[in-house]
């Protein structure tokens, strides 16, 4: 198979070892072979941005505007290709791969335009005859780490705005899904934009990250994966200095009232706690329903669910695909197995599925007579598992919500616009949805949560440019 080399400097480079991509929905096939860099070849795709920033931070918005539509263009044009691979590497089913790939191009189109609209001040001094301009510069070489469960769109998010504002960037892919990050950057690679403005370098993040991490050629660092990796992010930027952003998990509540619109309610439930096999740290794990809808809503639920394809993602008519990995389906077992201890009662769901190729299927699992207390309350999954939690009112039922360590997001199913505007006010989460799921948001307009789930500015929309430009205050006193 043809090895899949780093982009460094502009050179398809190989590094010191390699790695198979697997698929997991059938673990003989191999999604392809690509390069892992170690700590060297790392320090030189840092000192080749460092390098390209010197003019790269003068180039015109007009060129840089011409790449990102360019990149845009081709994902966009090369949809169909690019979901499938996603859904091999990544397991999303094929509608749900080739609707990210839509998403990650309608980022870089939305960032070519946002190079054009880059606004600054202009405002009278205090001080007489005087001028004052206010303008957003480029931050510098940005180091872009991300993880395994939106292989294209968060790469996307990140990589667009970083361009869009002049930086050069360091990409580093998770590990287990190098394919569309390569895809991207051979998309990056002919573009337009000189060598080393944009550098890919797949491998651990134990080498690679760490690297990226401690180099104090690397600015800022743009982060999005695990509470604990997040934490190491945020040391060591802090340590030396470095501008950080941090997306990291969720417990994310949807609130269901006795008015709700029921078939809205099943929808946005299962759609928001299990699609994408429950892999986003916005997925609705936290069920919180009133008294009066409780026992309709779990049945209704459980029916959809037990209806429900679980499969190769890549089939026909599958609604969910396989866990990402062994490890992850390890972890997603042993959350099924403390929720029974815990004494929380699985309604359905939660077995290890046979299907034609040997994958990780999970059944969707569903627990109800769930305490907010409970370890499966609290932590996050990140798989196909979720849990009812039955309230008496809206009181509580906004208290349950809000009794998390997380805050990303949060969704309330209600018609009425009483409840609806209080959640939105009184919710601790960045996001809020009203009848809808709490996964799967607009690509132009801020992304991010509150307490444990984010820190540092937005990403997303034009609120990006807080994090990847840096103000500069001019004063000018013409003579
Ligand atoms: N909120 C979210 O969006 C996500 C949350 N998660 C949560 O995290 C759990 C584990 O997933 P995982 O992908 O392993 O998440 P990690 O946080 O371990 O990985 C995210 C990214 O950080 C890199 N990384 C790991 N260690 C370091 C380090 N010391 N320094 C710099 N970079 C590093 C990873 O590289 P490498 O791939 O080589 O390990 C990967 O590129 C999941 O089960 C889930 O709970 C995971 C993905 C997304
Ligand atoms: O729900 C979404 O659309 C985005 C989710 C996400 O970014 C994540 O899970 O990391």
């Amino acid at each position: 198979m043809t090895l899949h080399r780093n982009l460094i400097a502009g050179a398809w480079t190989e590094g010191a070892d390699e790695t198979q991509n697997i698929n997991p929905s059938n673990l003989s096939d191999t999604v392809g072979v690509y390069t892992r860099a170690d700590e060297a070849q790392t320090e030189q795709a840092i000192q080749a941005a460092q390098e390209a920033f010197k003019t790269w931070q003068f180039s015109t918005i007009q060129q840089r505007h011409d790449a990102l539509d360019f990149i845009g263009n081709e994902i966009i044009a090369r949809k169909e290709e690019l979901g499938k691979l996603l859904s091999r590497e990544e397991g999303k089913t094929l509608p749900e791969g080739m609707g990210e790939a839509v998403r990650a191009g309608q980022i870089f189109k939305f960032f070519a335009g946002e190079c054009l609209r880059i606004e600054g001040e202009k405002l009278d001094s205090v001080r007489p005859g005087v001028g004052v301009e206010i303008t957003r510069e480029p931050v510098g070489v940005v180091g872009i780490i991300t993880p395994w469960n939106f292989p294209i769109a968060i790469p996307a998010w990140k990589i667009a705005p970083a361009l869009a504002y002049g930086n050069c960037v360091v990409m580093k892919p998770a590990d287990l899904v190098p394919g569309c990050a390569w895809a991207l950057a051979e998309i990056i690679s002919r573009s337009g934009i000189p060598d080393g403005v944009f550098n890919l370098v797949m491998g651990r993040g134990s080498k690679v990250g760490q690297t990226i991490l401690s180099n104090r050629g690397v600015v800022a660092v743009s982060f999005t994966g695990s509470v604990q990796t997040g934490a190491t992010v945020a040391q060591a930027c802090a340590a030396r200095g470095a501008k950080f952003q941090l997306e990291m998990g969720g417990k994310n509540p949807m609130i269901v009232l006795d008015d709700a619109n029921l078939d809205n309610a099943v929808d946005c439930a299962v759609q928001g706690a299990f699609f994408s096999t429950g892999q986003r740290c916005t997925a609705s794990s936290r069920l919180i329903v009133t008294e009066g809808i409780h026992d309709k809503f779990v049945a209704a639920v459980q029916a959809r669910l037990e209806k429900t394809v679980t499969d190769d993602a890549l089939k026909e008519g599958v609604q969910i695909g396989p866990v990402v990995d062994k490890s992850q389906l390890d972890q997603d077992l042993s959350y099924i197995e403390i929720g029974k201890k815990e004494g929380a009662n699985l309604v359905t769901g939660g077995e290890l599925l046979n299907r034609d190729t040997e994958g990780f299927y999970l059944s969707p699992a569903l627990f109800t007579e769930v305490t907010s207390q409970m370890r499966i309350a609290r932590e996050e999954i990140f798989g196909p598992v979720a849990s009812v939690i039955k309230v008496e009112d809206y009181d509580e039922a906004l208290a349950v919500a809000n009794d998390t360590e997380f805050g990303l997001s949060a969704g309330i199913c209600t018609t009425s616009l009483k409840y609806a505007s209080d959640f939105k006010r009184k919710s601790e989460a960045g996001m809020v949805m009203v009848n809808l799921p709490t996964a799967g948001v607009d690509y132009h307009v801020p992304f991010g949560g509150r307490k444990g789930s984010s820190f540092g500015s937005r990403e997303q929309g034009r609120y990006a440019d807080e994090f990847y430009t840096t103000v500069k205050t001019a004063y000018t006193l013409p003579l």
